[in-house]
């Protein structure tokens, strides 16, 4: 069957970060226009600023008033915005941040209407996006609010492993309060869901971490273990879910044992994100689990130390390209063969009848 070309939109994030020239690096690779067809929510002139000098040869763009009709042999750019933004790559700016947010928010709509097929979102800068509209402490709850979902995960997807986290973007001292036993379970799910359905794994086996050193130690050293993430994966095998653990978080990672799961259950950021950013094979991606909708990013922020230098690796947004291009895929095959199975399944044994050379009447 031929695989679809799903359109690709990107948010710029924040202008004076290295948003847009990741955006504009990944989407220069040649080999990009045969998978997806790519379009920047922005402005053609703040794509002109930072293509300058990043790009070898030419970089060149169609600019599109109505997205349904994309120039599909060349990226295109939607101006969601006239005037002229006085980029200052590297500083923090509550003006230009933003520009962020029209961004996000025009390419968000579009993901709803169904004019693109998936979001792939460059870093904002938490602290200048924010306005009365956006409100939020990321990307993460702000889509879980506009796509009215229970529950989504954030869930960070690298060539060797996948480690979601329960709490996100909390204080420290706000994580084991935060934690209860339907909180897990819910992650636990959406994860299964996500494995099976964008991902293909039929049986796919969750690790959980430990809250407290060394998984408490037996209650020694704090309880969550006890009162609370036991009873939760207990909760999830009753569920079907094939959970496991809870592992003390330093071993294993240390120790390689994450190689063993189809996903890793963190159970706050910094416990998923330091190991997964450190151990990660190939560039890391992060996606937003638990969606009727398709959204990756890169792992990264927005790198205001070295925005505007034409330095920044765009290898992360190029991963999160090709993750969202094969999770639109994975979810249009999964949809057709839930179509009509019986059909399917007799598509498939008459299949198998001819490639044992077996004749029917
Ligand atoms: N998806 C998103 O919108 C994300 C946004 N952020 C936000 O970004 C802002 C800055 O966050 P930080 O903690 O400083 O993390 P950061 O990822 O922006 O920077 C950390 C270090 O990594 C380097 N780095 C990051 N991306 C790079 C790239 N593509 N190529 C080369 N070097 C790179 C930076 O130069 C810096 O030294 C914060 O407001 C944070 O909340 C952070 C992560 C994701
Ligand atoms: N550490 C991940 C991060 O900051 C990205 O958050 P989000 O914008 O994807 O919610």
């Amino acid at each position: 069957m031929e695989k679809i070309k799903p359109i690709i939109g990107f948010s710029c994030g924040d202008l004076n970060g290295v948003g847009l020239e990741v955006v504009i690096k990944a989407v220069s690779n040649n080999q990009l226009l045969s998978i997806c067809t790519p379009i920047i929510f922005a402005n053609n002139k703040c794509i002109n600023f930072y293509k300058k000098g990043i790009i070898e040869g030419n970089f060149n763009f169609t600019i599109v008033k109505d997205l349904a009709t994309l120039n599909t042999k060349q990226v295109n750019v939607y101006n969601c915005w006239e005037e002229d933004v006085a980029i200052q790559p590297g500083q923090m700016n509550t003006e230009i941040g933003k520009y962020a947010w029209i961004s996000l928010k025009t390419a968000t709509e579009a993901l709803k209407n169904g004019e693109i097929h998936a979001l792939v979102t460059a870093p904002i800068h938490k602290k200048t996006i924010l306005s009365d509209e956006f409100h939020y402490t990321g990307h993460t709850p702000f889509l879980k609010e506009y796509f009215d979902c229970q529950d989504v995960v954030m869930f960070m997807c690298a060539e060797n492993m996948r480690v979601a986290v329960v709490t996100e973007h909390i204080p420290i001292k706000e994580v084991a309060n935060s934690l209860d036993k339907d909180i897990i379970v819910s992650k636990l799910k959406i994860i299964q869901e996500s494995l099976r359905v964008d991902f293909g794994i039929t049986k796919p086996k969750i690790a959980v971490l430990g809250l407290n050193p060394h998984a408490s130690d037996d209650g020694l050293i704090g309880n969550e273990e006890e009162t609370i993430i036991k009873p939760a994966i207990k909760l999830a095998r009753n569920k079907d879910i094939l959970a496991f653990g809870p592992y003390p978080a330093d071993g294993f990672f240390a120790h390689g044992h994450y190689n063993n799961f189809d996903a890793v259950l963190a159970m706050y950021h910094d416990q998923g994100m330091i190991p997964f950013k450190s151990l990660a094979i190939g560039e890391g991606v992060n996606y937003t689990a638990g969606m009727p909708v398709v959204r990756t990013s890169p792992d990264h922020g927005t790198a205001m130390d070295i925005a505007g230098k034409g330095i920044a690796d765009s290898t992360s947004t190029l991963e999160s390209i090709f993750l969202a291009v094969d999770i639109v895929r994975m979810r249009f095959q999964y949809e057709e063969d839930r179509a009509d199975p019986i059909k399917k399944m007799s598509e498939r044994i008459l299949g198998n009848l001819a490639d044992e050379k077996i004749v029917l009447d």
